[in-house]
């Protein structure tokens, strides 16, 4: 041009030469074969990490689920955190799944990190959907509670000491739509003790106490989301749904009380929460346009209903669902759910409890 102006640059900055997208998503192609092996037949989610994508394996001849990380450093990095604790619980379980889901392998493909997962169906946020969020039956409830109470005291074995740190039902997986077998994916967020690097962890609603108070953690964590996620499968609705970190400790003080006076003191975030009343006493913080039941005031077994005919009324009368059953489920919960996580049931403890004790096992016992 006269003048020497040149025109304006309208190349595209092509990522990855143009494999990528801006988030630093592969850009997914139906069809394509990666390694000559994996095809493409669709995305089936989305996360922080990446994509996964439903593939089928022509060497196995099966279909699998490829976790693609996006093709940027923390990504990878976090991922193979998963990679190596996957791997880690692979040559530990010996031939018992122990409901944790297998990595079947992992490769790098145009920069991003792939890892091959098998196929599995819906998860139990799904099945709360199914059921317009009324939740599933509680013998369905103790079928998955055994399962995941099992899959804990794997993660917690002397050599793996791996705490999930974000379970919740999006991460519970069903192995087949027809059958309870489930399970817990996504180890992205995943630690073993010793290695525990962050302090914001967890999905909210599931979030510990002593994560909220910025507390040393460990894996009792897990089973405190446990506990909050086995009402949530039996009522169909989250039982502390906090719309912040305030929110979420006031819930759990509606149902559970104020927390022991020794978190508190420890918490150096305690002021965040808690004021101190002229009496030395800690109260919650008073939340503007919020209305919360005093302490303790409201009941789990009102949430769950065990003098009411299960939640909403509408277990009275059917199999399964016992005034006793109810009984044996609320006082399981309460043990799980303890604030001090020294005090809270360990997995091993859980399962002997008489809530998943059959009916002849309970005669036998009286007998
Ligand atoms: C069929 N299906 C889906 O329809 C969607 C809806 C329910 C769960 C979804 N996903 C993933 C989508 C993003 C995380 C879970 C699925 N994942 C898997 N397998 C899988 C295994 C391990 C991991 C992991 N470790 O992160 C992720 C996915 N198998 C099936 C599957």
């Amino acid at each position: 041009l006269e003048g020497g102006i040149k025109p304006p640059v309208t190349r595209k900055i092509l990522q990855n030469n143009g494999y990528d997208d801006v988030n630093h998503d592969y850009v997914i192609c139906v069809g394509e074969r990666f390694l000559d092996r994996y095809e493409v037949h669709g995305l089936i989610g989305k996360g922080s990490f990446g994509q996964v994508v439903k593939a089928y394996d022509h060497v196995e001849q099966t279909f699998v689920a490829i976790k693609i990380i996006k093709n940027k450093k923390p990504f990878f990095m976090q991922a193979q955190v998963e990679v190596k604790l996957l791997q880690l619980m692979k040559c530990h379980e010996g031939d018992v799944k122990y409901g944790i889901v297998s990595l079947k392998c992992d490769f790098m493909w145009r920069s991003h990190l792939c890892l091959v997962f098998e196929l599995l169906s819906y998860n139990l946020y799904d099945l709360l959907r199914k059921s317009n969020f009324r939740g599933v039956s509680l013998s369905l409830t103790r079928k998955f509670a055994q399962q995941l109470l099992t899959s804990l005291m794997f993660l917690q074995s002397r050599d793996l000491q791996v705490i999930h740190c974000d379970l919740k039902p999006e991460n519970i997986l069903l192995c087949n739509p027809k059958k309870s077998n489930i399970k817990i994916i996504d180890f992205g967020s995943s630690c073993q003790m010793g290695q525990q690097f962050y302090n914001y962890i967890q999905s909210r609603f599931y979030r510990a106490p002593e994560v909220i108070l910025s507390l040393p953690y460990d894996m009792a964590i897990d089973m405190w989301a446990l506990g909050a996620i086995l009402v949530e499968m039996h009522t169909g609705e989250p039982l502390f749904c906090g719309s912040d970190e305030v929110d979420q400790l006031n819930k759990i003080i509606e149902v559970l009380g104020i927390p022991p006076r020794k978190m508190i003191e420890q918490s150096k975030k305690w002021n965040k929460f808690f004021l101190m009343t002229p009496d030395e006493q800690y109260a919650p913080l008073p939340k503007p346009g919020k209305k919360y039941a005093l302490p303790g005031a409201r009941l789990l077994d009102k949430i769950i209903g065990v003098e009411t005919g299960g939640p909403g009324g509408r277990r009275l009368h059917e199999p399964g669902h016992s005034h006793l059953d109810y009984i044996k489920f609320r006082d399981l919960i309460l043990k799980m759910l303890r604030f001090e996580p020294g005090q809270r049931l360990t997995p091993a403890e859980a399962l002997t409890h008489s809530f998943f004790r059959k009916p002849d096992e309970m005669t036998a016992l009286e007998a």
